[in-house]
C-alpha cells in the first residue's frame, strides 16, 4: 500500500478490495473494518510513525480464531448440536476480553466485526484489556433453566482451554447475563478445581461488581451528557428513544430517568412499544421483572399499562424525540431510519449497541449536525466496569456501588476527551473519527513497541 503517493480513497479501496478477497461475504465485518479505515488511513497518511510495519493490515486479521462443536441434551432427552466460537482479535495491551453472545443468527463474521470493535473499544478505555468475542447460534429463546445450563457447561467444557485470567477474559453480550456467565464460570471452577477470576459479568455471589449489570446503558447515558454539556445543554426534560429492552436497554432508560428525561419507548424483535406518558421507574421495575425473570415480550407491556400503543414489526426511530439510543443490535438504522430520525427532530444519537447504524445513516447524522456518539465510545462503560471488576477481583475487594459508579462516570468523560482531541475541527465535533484515531493509536503505540511479533 504505498500510502504517500496514493490518494487516500484509491488506498482505501484497495485495502478493502484485498480485505474482502480474505474474507469472503462477511459483511459485518467488512463495515466495521471499512468505517475504521475510513479515518485511520488520512491519519495514517499524515502521520508516518503509524505507516510502519503492516500496522492496519496486521490489525484486520485476528490474532486466532477457535470454533467447536457444543453437544448438550435438552429437557426431551434429545441431543443437539450448537457451534461455539472465540475470536481472540488482538492483546497487544492486554488479556484478551469481550463478550460471549448466544443468539440463533450468530456467524464467524458477527464475533470477527465484534472482536474488532472490541479491541478499539477496550483502548478507549484506557484499561489494559485486548479484544476478543465470543459465542454461538444456540437459541436461548424459549430453553428452560436447565437447558440454558446444560449448554453453557457443555460450552465452557471447550472454551476453557483456551481462557486465563491473564489470557482471555470472557463476559456476556446478547443473549448471555450474569445468569450465563456464572454457569459458565461454574464449570470453569469444576473443570479446573480453581475459583479463578477467568469471567466478568459473574453473580455477586461468586465475585461480580457492583453496577456491571448496569453499566452499559449508564455509561451511554453519562456520555451522551459530556456530549450535550459541550453544547450547554442537558438531559433534563428531553425526550428520548431507546430500543431494546435487554440489560444495555433497560439500565439506559433507568439512567435517562435519573437525569430527568423521558423515556417513550423500548422495542424486542418483534416490534416496539410507544408509552406517550413516559415510563416512570415503577413501570421499568415490571420490565425488569418481565424481562430479566419471566424473559417474556415487550408487547406485554402494552397489555400491563392503559394508553400504551405497541408496533408489531417496526422499530422505533419513526418516533419524535430528542435523543436516540439504539440499544438493541447491530445494523438497526438504515439510511431511511436515520433520515426519519433527523426529520423527527433528533439531534443526539448515543450508541448502546455494537454497530446500530449502517454506515449511511451515520453519513446523514454528520450532514444533518446531529451529535453521533459511536458505540465503540458510547458503550464502552460495560468492559470498563468490567475491567474493575478484574481489578476488584485481583485485590480481593469489592468496592461500593457509589464507588464503581463515579470511576465509571469518569472513565466516561475521559473517552470523550479522547474523542474530542482527534475530532474536533474547528466548531465541529467529528466522534466517530475521534473514537477510531483515539483507540488505534492507543493499539498501534503498543504493536510498534512490541516489535514484529
Ligand atoms: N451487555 C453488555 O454489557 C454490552 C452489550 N453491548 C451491546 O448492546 C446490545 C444489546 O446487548 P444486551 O442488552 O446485553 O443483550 P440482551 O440479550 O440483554 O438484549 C438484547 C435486546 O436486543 C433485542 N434484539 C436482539 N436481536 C434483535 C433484532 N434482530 N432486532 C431487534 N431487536 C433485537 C432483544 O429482543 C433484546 O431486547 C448488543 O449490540 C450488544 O453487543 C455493548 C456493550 C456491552
Ligand atoms: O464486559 C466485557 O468484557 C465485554 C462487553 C462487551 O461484550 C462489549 O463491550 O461489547
Amino acid at each position: 500500500m504505498d500510502i504517500e503517493r496514493m490518494s487516500t480513497e484509491e488506498v482505501l479501496e484497495g485495502f478493502m478490495a484485498g480485505f474482502a478477497r480474505r474474507n469472503p461475504g462477511e459483511d459485518d465485518f467488512y463495515q466495521a473494518v471499512h468505517e475504521l479505515a475510513t479515518d485511520v488511513l488520512p491519519f495514517m497518511k499524515a502521520n508516518s510513525r503509524y505507516r510502519r510495519m503492516d500496522l492496519l493490515e496486521r490489525l484486520t486479521e485476528p490474532d486466532r480464531i477457535i470454533t467447536f462443536r457444543v453437544n448438550w441434551v435438552d429437557d426431551d432427552h434429545n441431543v443437539r448440536t450448537n457451534r461455539g466460537y472465540r475470536v481472540q482479535h488482538c492483546n497487544c495491551i492486554g488479556p484478551y476480553k469481550g463478550g460471549i453472545r448466544f443468539h440463533k443468527d450468530v456467524t464467524l463474521d458477527t464475533l470477527k466485526f465484534l472482536a474488532f470493535e472490541q479491541t478499539f473499544k477496550n483502548s478507549l478505555t484506557g484499561l489494559p484489556m485486548g479484544g476478543a468475542k465470543g459465542g454461538s447460534d444456540f437459541n436461548p429463546k424459549g430453553k428452560s433453566d436447565l437447558e440454558v445450563m446444560n449448554f453453557c457447561q457443555a460450552f465452557m467444557t471447550h472454551l476453557y482451554r483456551y481462557i486465563g485470567p491473564h489470557t482471555d477474559i470472557p463476559a456476556g453480550d446478547i443473549g448471555v447475563g450474569s445468569r450465563e456467565v456464572s454457569y459458565l464460570f461454574g464449570q470453569f471452577k469444576r473443570l479446573t478445581n480453581e475459583l479463578t477470576p477467568v469471567l466478568t459479568g459473574k453473580d455477586l455471589a461468586v465475585g461480580g461488581s457492583l453496577i456491571r449489570p448496569e453499566a452499559t446503558g449508564y455509561g451511554a447515558v453519562y456520555m451522551a451528557e459530556n456530549m450535550l454539556d459541550v453544547k450547554g445543554e442537558r438531559l433534563d426534560g428531553k425526550t428520548a428513544i431507546v430500543s431494546g429492552s435487554g440489560n444495555v436497554a433497560i439500565y439506559a432508560a433507568e439512567k435517562l430517568l435519573q437525569k430527568g428525561a423521558k423515556v417513550l419507548t423500548l422495542s424486542d424483535s418483534s416490534g416496539y412499544i410507544l408509552d406517550k406518558q413516559g415510563i416512570t421507574p415503577e413501570k421499568l421495575e415490571w420490565i425488569k421483572a418481565l424481562k430479566f425473570e419471566r424473559r417474556g415480550r415487550i408487547e406485554e407491556y402494552a397489555d400491563e399499562f392503559s394508553g400504551v400503543e405497541y408496533h408489531a414489526d417496526k422499530r422505533p426511530w419513526e418516533v419524535s424525540a430528542e435523543l436516540a439510543f439504539p440499544c438493541a443490535t447491530q445494523n438497526e438504522i438504515d439510511e431511511s431510519d436515520a433520515r426519519d430520525l433527523v426529520s423527527n427532530g433528533c439531534r443526539l444519537v448515543a450508541e448502546g449497541a455494537n454497530m446500530p447504524t449502517r454506515e449511511a445513516g451515520v453519513k446523514v447524522f454528520h450532514e444533518a449536525g446531529v451529535m453521533f456518539g459511536p458505540a465503540k465510545a458510547a458503550n464502552a462503560g460495560g468492559v470498563a466496569v468490567s475491567g474493575l471488576e478484574m481489578s476488584q477481583n485481583s485485590m480481593r475487594l469489592s468496592w461500593s456501588r457509589e464507588e464503581v459508579d463515579s470511576r465509571l462516570q469518569t472513565i466516561m468523560k475521559d473517552i470523550h476527551a479522547r474523542m474530542l482531541q482527534y475530532g474536533r475541527d474547528g466548531d465541529t465535533i467529528n466522534y466517530q473519527r475521534g473514537a477510531n484515531i483515539a483507540g488505534y493509536v492507543k493499539v498501534a503505540d503498543a504493536m510498534i513497541a512490541l516489535g514484529v511479533i
